[in-house]
């Protein structure tokens, strides 16, 4: 998938997995649990957000629920038998100096039914200085992000600090 979109940058193959810290990626496994919900207008499994992760792959229970915003509509994500489902997150953002969008997204809860989801985060190592690619950037296309190691994005993001 890296190969894909460094190549969508016009970009060598290698460039965005080695940008991401090569076969040091960090792979982190986290499970939603989002119980029945009597009153699932009013509640979300979680907030909108986008990942900070590079990618972000999921794979969900069939219980529908997660939501991704484009053209500034919430649209729900079918579930889809053995598909993975995979986010951009911020660090791809950054790189491609916004070519490519992390996706900002959300989950409902279920009036009935238990909805469960296990997304594996690809970050890079916290040392990893990350920034807008100079191949992706000229005179008029400035850098759009600052570049900083990705454990100080991590530390302003969680704490809600202006990168
Ligand atoms: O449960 C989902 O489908 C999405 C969960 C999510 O966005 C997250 O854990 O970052
Ligand atoms: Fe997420």
């Amino acid at each position: 998938m890296l190969t894909e979109l460094s190549k969508g940058l016009e970009l060598e193959d290698q460039a965005l997995k080695e940008a991401v810290g090569g076969d040091s990626l960090n792979l982190n496994l986290k499970i939603n649990y989002y119980p029945p919900c009597p009153r699932p207008d009013v509640a979300l499994g979680v907030v909108a957000h986008t990942d900070m992760s590079a990618m972000t792959i999921l794979v969900p229970n069939d219980v529908p629920g997660l939501q991704i915003l484009k053209d500034d509509l919430w649209i729900n994500v079918d579930y889809v038998p053995n598909a993975i489902i995979v986010h951009i997150g911020d660090q791809i953002e950054i790189l491609s100096n916004g070519i490519y969008k992390s996706v900002l997204h959300r989950s409902t809860v279920n009036k009935d039914k238990v909805r469960m989801s296990w997304p594996v985060f690809c970050s890079p190592p916290g040392d990893s200085v990350i920034g807008p690619l100079q191949q992706v950037v000229n005179e008029d296309n400035p850098p759009k992000y600052k570049a900083k190691m990705f454990k100080d994005y991590a530390y302003c993001k969680i704490n809600k600090l202006p990168q």
